[in-house]
Parts: structure tokens; C-alpha cells; sequence
């Protein structure tokens, strides 16, 4: 079994209400995220590739460009921007392109990291 993983940066300002950190959390401020996606199955005999970098590469540009310097309430499906709903939006958008096994959020500045594991037996090719 293989397991082949590709990241990217994105900076981003969010708000998020309801938490114990209280008027810190409920002012608008940015954040450092790296997004890690993980592939996980056999490579094809002919390619000897698991999913071809290229494509995730492609994708990941793509999620890049919905994130990068957003404010991340205002995206249709992530106004609440939490780290697991920020794992889960990624997920469903680069699912398609490969046996995606998890996708991770890090959040070093605050020590904290998020993962995605997609359900047992599920490959949305
Ligand atoms: N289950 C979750 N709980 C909490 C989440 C979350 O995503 N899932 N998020 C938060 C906060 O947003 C998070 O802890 C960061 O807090 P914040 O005040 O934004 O961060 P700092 O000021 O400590 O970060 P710096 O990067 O150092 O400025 C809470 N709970
Ligand atoms: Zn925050």
C-alpha cells in the first residue's frame, strides 16, 4: 500500500463565534493554514503512479486560489470555518480526482492540526 500526499499554503482571515477563547476568536484575523492531501492505494502497473502529481497539483492550485487571501465566512459552504469544516471542504472538492484518503489541516501558530480520514471502503472516482 502507497500513500502519496500533496500540500499547499494559504493565508486567511476568519471570525468564529461560540468558542471558549471568546472576543479573540470573534474579531476578524488571519491565519497561516497548510492544507495536506493524501492518497492512499496501489500505483498502476503501467504508470507505476498512484494518481499523477500533475493532477493533484492542478487541483490543490485551484483550492489554493478559493482560499488564499479570503475571507473565509464569505465561501458558500464554509461560513462557519472551523478546522474540520475547513478539512471536509477541501475533501469534496478534490475527491473526484483520485482514492483520496484524508485530507489535513496544520495550524502551527496555535499548535493545532485537523484531519479528514475519508470513510472506510469509499473511493468517489
Ligand atoms: N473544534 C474546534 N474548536 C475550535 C476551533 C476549531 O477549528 N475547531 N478553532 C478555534 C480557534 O479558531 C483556534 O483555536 C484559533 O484561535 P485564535 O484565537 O484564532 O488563535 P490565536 O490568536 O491563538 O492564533 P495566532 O495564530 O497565534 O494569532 C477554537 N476552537
Ligand atoms: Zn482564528
Amino acid at each position: 500500500m502507497w500513500e502519496l500526499t500533496k500540500s499547499f499554503n494559504f493565508e486567511a482571515a476568519h471570525t468564529l463565534t461560540g468558542t471558549t477563547l471568546g472576543p479573540a476568536s470573534e474579531e476578524i484575523h488571519g491565519h497561516s493554514f497548510r492544507a495536506e492531501v493524501a492518497v492512499r492505494g496501489l500505483p498502476d502497473p503501467q504508470t507505476g503512479m498512484l494518481v499523477d502529481l500533475g493532477l493533484l497539483e492542478d487541483k490543490l492550485a485551484e483550492m489554493r486560489h478559493t482560499l488564499d487571501h479570503k475571507f473565509l465566512n464569505r465561501i458558500a459552504g464554509l461560513e462557519r470555518p472551523t478546522l474540520e469544516n475547513i478539512t471536509r471542504f477541501i475533501f469534496d472538492r478534490v475527491q473526484h480526482i483520485g482514492p483520496i484518503a484524508r485530507v489535513t489541516i496544520y495550524r502551527d501558530s496555535c499548535g493545532e492540526t485537523c484531519t479528514y480520514h475519508a470513510p472506510v471502503g469509499h473511493d468517489h472516482r
